[in-house]
């Protein structure tokens, strides 16, 4: 279906659960929620005891679609603010290397790949069902150097109906392989410009799909060609991502890059690279001043505990960033990160926040509440797109997901009755399932998910 296509007004009856704050959640048992024919959140009502009150007194929705969760709750899709769609194969395979070395060993080769047209299909199109699957209704993504394959993974995300910002990397120094690199500055800068045009003139008004220049990291890139990317960005409006102060070798190979540079920061600032569209990737090993130049250009900071642990980056130190005020979500960081899943993030940020505090920082540690926030709402604002996902108010739209909690049954799973690893027995509180979920649950309970109103994934027994 077009993206913009209308939609039969529905009202999504039952509980549903979203962030308010950074530490508080909303828990509404009984709420009816109105999706007009645009997808656009028309009435939030709680504590509803009939349906059929709430239709006659909402224009427009007297004939409306009824979408009831039992057993479960309404929630915000998920935002993955930091993920590469081309290292999906290699998802889960990262041995004992750390970021340098797991670049060359296992990420480029693959990379490089993904310049043929058939396999992209299958890697992207796999991978957009995958982080469907997990209640991601938005992701940020790193395609490869290729203009064609890039332009693909556009394609697929907005037939797909999954949001995404879609990213050509650029990378023109030796530290990639002679067979994976931009072959000039003058090509970094095109072949962006080639892309950001294409995904422009597929989805003009960026409701799907956006562009987002995307410089690998400082050591990929000379400073013209990072010069060159900072000016496009002024030119084109567009986002930004890259990677930032993720592991300390990474950090002394800047610094010997970069010689007059102050620090790691100040190469992305001096080529104009550090604005309010900007998402930085990692910001595990940023100095006080480096912090305070990324507040001051209104940055944003990805972060991705998954992959800092199993690449062996080290532990952001999260409560610190949020204290200095900056913007904050998650990112799975697939390859890096072993999982394709925002709840699974939710759940490795709450670990490395307990490492932390067990460690040096006794106050580090994240709540269920805040990771939450930042899986949702803290991810819209690292995106751009606060005004519009993120939670449940009226004027938003409804990228949402239903979460369904059934307990495992006896001798086996009667058909249509048993979803994932979450046992609940009847007695619990909403935030008692809440909890239960972000720490045992997964895709299974997530059966069915929508992005501006419109069913983008569902399990085969839900919403035939
Ligand atoms: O986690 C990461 N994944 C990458 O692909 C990458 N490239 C530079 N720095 C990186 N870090």
């Amino acid at each position: 279906m077009a993206a913009s296509a209308p939609i039969k007004p529905t009202i999504y009856l039952g509980s549903f659960v979203h962030s308010t704050s950074l530490s508080e959640l909303e828990l509404a048992d009984k709420g009816a929620i109105g999706v007009d024919e645009t997808g656009v959140i028309a009435f939030v009502e709680r504590a509803v005891e009939n349906v059929e009150d709430v239709k006659a007194k909402n224009e427009g929705f007297t004939e409306a679609n009824v979408v009831e969760v039992k057993d479960g709750f309404f929630f915000p899709g998920f935002i993955d603010t930091h993920t590469h769609a081309s290292q999906h194969p290699n998802t889960g395979l990262f041995g004992q290397t750390t970021l340098l070395d797991w670049l060359q060993t296992y990420t480029f080769p693959m990379e490089s790949s993904l310049s043929e047209l058939s396999k992209a299909q299958t890697v992207y199109s796999n991978f957009v069902s995958r982080t469907l699957s997990h209640g991601t209704t938005t992701a940020a993504y790193y395609a490869t150097i290729h203009v064609p394959t890039t332009n693909l993974l556009a394609d697929i995300c907005l037939s797909r109906g999954q949001r995404a910002l879609v990213g050509r990397v650029c990378m023109n120094t030796d530290l990639s392989p002679e067979y994976y690199r931009d072959v000039s500055e003058e090509q970094a800068l095109s072949d962006s410009r080639a892309s950001i045009d294409y995904i422009r003139s597929i989805d003009p008004k960026g409701e799907i799909v956006q562009p987002i220049i995307t410089p690998r990291f400082a050591p990929s890139c000379t400073s013209t060609c990072l010069s060159h990317l900072g000016a496009l960005a002024k030119e084109t409006g567009a986002h930004i991502q890259t990677h930032i102060a993720e592991n300390k070798p990474e950090v002394v190979l800047v610094a010997s890059l970069f010689p007059t540079s102050k620090s790691y920061t100040d190469v992305y600032d001096t080529a104009g690279l550090l604005t309010p569209k900007t998402i930085l990737a990692h910001a595990v090993h940023l100095s006080g001043p480096e912090i305070s130049t990324i507040k001051a250009r209104g940055a944003k900071i990805s972060h991705c505990p998954a992959s800092n642990t199993a690449i062996t980056s080290g532990c952001c130190p999260v409560r610190e960033l949020l204290d200095e005020g900056l913007t904050i979500g998650l990112g799975t960081d697939v390859s890096g990160g072993f999982s394709p899943s925002i709840l699974e993030e939710c759940r490795q940020a709450i670990w490395v926040s307990r490492f932390r505090a067990m460690s040096s920082a006794e106050n580090s540690k994240l709540s269920t509440e805040e990771v939450l926030y930042l899986a949702t709402r803290g991810g819209a604002a690292v995106v751009g797109l606060e005004d519009r996902v993120g939670g449940f108010e009226v004027g938003k739209e409804w990228d949402a997901q239903m979460i369904v909690l059934n307990p495992v049954p006896e001798g086996g799973a009667p058909e249509g009755k048993f979803e994932g690893g979450v046992d609940v027995f009847g007695f619990e509180t909403l935030e008692e399932r809440v909890q239960k979920w972000v720490y045992s649950g997964d895709d299974r309970n997530t059966v069915a998910v929508w992005v501006r109103g419109r069913l983008v994934h569902r399990t085969g027994k839900y919403l035939a």
